[in-house]
């Protein structure tokens, strides 16, 4: 059994739009019984990150979705990672695979974005993942290595690792109702920990959380839970329901 925490993070993407249904999901949260023995992250968008965290029950952490390179400066727009230090929040989600497809992030982006996240003091959910056309030409585990490969070059030592969580999150499977098999996501999950023994060290890849993302729901939470490498998921539109307080406990006995 592995000693690394459950990790849960709720990825709100562009939601909610109104007060009435912020307010909703924050009671929601704070109502629940969740495992104490899992890590929950929430990822409102960045404009109601701060109002989201005061209202939040405080073993709840907020994370932001994005933030950019720099910490000030003429970049219209952007969120730097110091600001999100100073408003308090402790997480941020970077290299979604909306951002890297619909905002054309590269992997080296993401890897920079990385490293300017954690020299802030911020921990970073770094997703990576293939698409449905890299899986079926068995481009899997390259695609993954490749993303992860560039915040290697930047990011190399334990204490840095200690505040990344991979998140693999096939693009086929987000929002598509199309989850990866157990089996599927272990498989890959176990090559992503191998890769990270190799570029890095033992110690880090073992230390490691990589959770799972794309269609997670309080249906097949628990089968996913199951899976050695699996060690949490990054979930989205499920989050946004009731049922998200089940994948919060699918790691519970
Ligand atoms: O960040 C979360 C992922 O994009 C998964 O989204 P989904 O659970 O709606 O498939």
């Amino acid at each position: 059994m592995s000693s690394r925490q459950f990790f849960v993070g709720a990825n709100w993407k562009l939601n909610p739009c109104s007060r009435d249904e912020k307010k909703k999901l924050i009671d929601m949260l704070n109502n629940a019984n969740f495992d104490k023995n899992t890590e929950v992250v929430v990822a409102p968008p960045t404009l109601y990150a701060i109002a989201v965290a005061d209202l939040l029950r405080k073993d709840v952490k907020v994370a932001a979705q994005n933030c950019y390179i720099k910490a000030s400066g003429a970049f219209t727009g952007e969120t730097s990672p110091t600001q999100l230090t100073e408003a308090g929040i402790p997480y941020v989600i970077l290299g979604h695979s909306e951002r890297r497809t619909l905002f054309h992030e590269t992997s080296s982006l993401v890897a920079q974005k990385t490293r300017a996240a954690i020299d802030a003091g911020l921990s970073v959910i770094l997703c990576v993942g293939e698409t449905l056309q890299e899986r079926e030409s068995g481009a899997t585990d390259n695609v993954v290595k490749e993303q992860l490969g560039e915040v290697v070059k930047l990011v190399s030592s334990e204490e840095d690792w200690s505040k990344i969580v991979v998140a693999y999150e096939p693009v086929w499977a987000i929002g598509t109702g199309k989850v990866a098999t157990s089996a599927q996501a272990q498989e890959t999950q176990k090559a992503t920990r191998a890769y990270l023994a190799s570029a890095l060290s033992p110690k880090i890849a073992e230390s490691t959380r990589i959770i799972y993302g794309g269609s997670v729901n309080d249906k097949n939470c628990r089968e996913l839970a199951t899976q050695p490498d699996v060690d949490g998921f990054l979930v989205g539109g499920a989050s946004l329901t009731p049922g998200f307080v089940n994948i919060v406990n699918a790691n519970a006995s």
